[in-house]
C-alpha cells in the first residue's frame, strides 16, 4: 500500500525499522545528522557507527538532515530520534509534513510541557494523521529480523490497516489509545531505572520479582488514570516492553539504574549523550502523578536518586518499609 517511507534518525532503531518495512516497500530513506553514517549507508550498505556488520537492503537509502529533504514524497514518515530532539526536527521539516502519516517510536515525555510526542507533533506539524508505535523491541534484534511484537496506536481504522501492512513483519496488537500507547513507553523506562537500582542492592529472584510486581502495580495504576484503553494493561506496549527493559541487561535504562546502584555513575546523573529516555522523561511522570493524585513512590525514588537528592540504599529500604506500612 505505501511505496516510500522516510525513517529521521539513523541511529539504532531508526537503522533497525528500515531494514524491517524495506522488505514490504519500493524506497526507504534514511535521514541522518551524521555526514559519516550517511555516506557508509549509501557507500558501503552499511551503518557502520550502530550495524557495522549489517549489509542493508539495497532499497535503503541515506540523506543528510541538512540537505534538502524531499519528504513530500514520502506517503509515511517514523520518527525514530530522543524525545528531547523531537519538538526542534518536526519543527524545521513542518512545511513538509501535511499529507504523509507521521508515525512516532519515541518512548519520552517533553518537559516541563508533560506533553508526549504525538502531542508535539501534532503541535508542530498541524498533521492530526499520527500513529505511536511501541513495544518490546530491541533495535539490534528486529534489524537481524528476528520475530518482535509492538502496539499501533491510532483511532483511524484504515491507518491500521496501512500500518499492518506496512509492519507485517512485526505480530501486531492495536490500541485507539495512542496517547497511553506512548505512556506506557516511557514509564517502563523509569520502572527499568528503577529496577536496575534495586538490583545493584538485592539480589535474589524473590527480592527480584517483588520489586518488578510493585513497579508493575505502580505502572497499572497510572494506566488506569490515563489510559482510555482499558485492554492496555497485556499489550505489547505494556506488560511486554516492561519486563523486557527492566528484566534484560540490554536496555540501556537498567543499565543506568545498575551502574548508578554499583557507584560506576555518580549524581546528580547529567547528561552523558547516550540515549537514556527515562531519566528525562522521570521528573514529568512524578508531577502528572502529582497532578492526577497517584501514589507513585517507586518513579519518585528514581527521581530522587538520579537528581543526587537520595542515594540507592536508602530509598530501597525505605520503599521497604513504606509497603509494609500499608498492611
Ligand atoms: N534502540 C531501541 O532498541 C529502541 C529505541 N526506541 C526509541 O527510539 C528513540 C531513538 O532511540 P535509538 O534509536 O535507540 O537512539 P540512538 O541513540 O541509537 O539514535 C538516535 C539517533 O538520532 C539522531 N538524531 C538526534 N537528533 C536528531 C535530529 N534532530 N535529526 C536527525 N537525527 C537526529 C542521533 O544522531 C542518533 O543517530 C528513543 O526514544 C528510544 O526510546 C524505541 C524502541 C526500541
Ligand atoms: O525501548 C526499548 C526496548 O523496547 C529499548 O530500551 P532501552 O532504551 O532501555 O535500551
Amino acid at each position: 500500500m505505501i511505496s516510500k517511507v522516510g525513517v529521521i534518525g539513523a541511529g539504532s532503531m531508526g537503522t533497525a525499522l528500515a531494514q524491517s518495512i524495506s522488505t514490504r516497500v519500493e524506497e526507504v530513506i534514511l535521514y541522518g545528522r551524521r555526514r559519516e553514517v550517511v555516506d557508509s549507508v549509501n557507500n558501503l550498505r552499511c551503518n557502520k557507527n550502530y550495524f557495522p556488520s549489517l549489509h542493508l537492503n539495497p532499497n535503503i537509502r541515506a540523506k543528510l538532515t541538512s540537505d534538502s529533504l524531499d519528504l513530500a514524497d514520502c506517503e509515511a514518515i517514523i520518527i525514530t530520534i530522543p524525545s528531547s530532539e523531537v519538538r526542534s526536527a518536526v519543527n524545521t521539516i513542518r512545511d513538509e509534513l501535511s499529507d504523509t502519516i507521521l508515525i512516532t517510536v519515541a518512548k519520552g515525555l517533553e518537559y516541563p510541557s508533560l506533553k508526549t510526542m504525538s502531542d508535539v507533533i501534532l503541535e508542530e506539524s498541524k498533521n492530526p494523521n499520527i500513529v505511536s508505535f511501541s513495544g518490546p523491541n530491541f533495535a539490534d534484534e528486529i534489524v537481524y529480523g528476528h520475530l518482535a511484537g509492538a502496539t499501533i496506536g491510532t483511532d483511524n481504522s484504515s491507518l491500521r490497516e496501512i500500518m499492518s501492512d506496512l509492519f507485517r513483519e512485526f505480530i501486531l496488537d492495536f490500541s485507539d489509545d495512542v496517547r497511553a500507547v506512548e505512556l506506557c513507553g516511557v514509564l517502563k523506562n523509569v520502572y527499568a531505572i528503577g529496577t536496575g537500582m534495586w538490583d545493584s542492592v538485592y539480589s535474589n529472584y524473590n527480592e527480584h520479582y517483588m520489586f518488578l510486581n510493585m513497579c508493575y502495580k505502580e505502572m497499572c495504576t497510572f494506566l488506569r488514570e490515563i489510559s482510555r484503553d482499558k485492554d492496555i494493561f497485556t499489550k505489547f506496549c505494556c506488560f511486554g516492553d516492561f519486563n523486557l527493559t527492566a528484566n534484560v541487561d540490554k536496555s540501556r535504562n537498567r543499565t543506568l539504574g545498575l551502574m548508578i546502584g554499583k557507584n560506576i555513575i555518580k549524581t546528580p546523573y547529567l547528561d552523558s549523550g547516550v540515549t537514556f529516555e527515562g531519566s528525562k522523561s522521570v521528573k514529568g511522570i512524578v508531577e502528572l502523578a502529582d497532578r492526577h493524585n497517584i501514589d507513585m513512590p517507586i518513579a519518585k525514588f528514581v527521581y530522587d536518586v538520579l537528581s543526587g537528592n537520595n542515594n540507592v540504599r536508602k530509598t530501597a529500604d525505605f520503599l521497604v518499609k513504606y509497603e509494609s506500612s500499608k498492611r
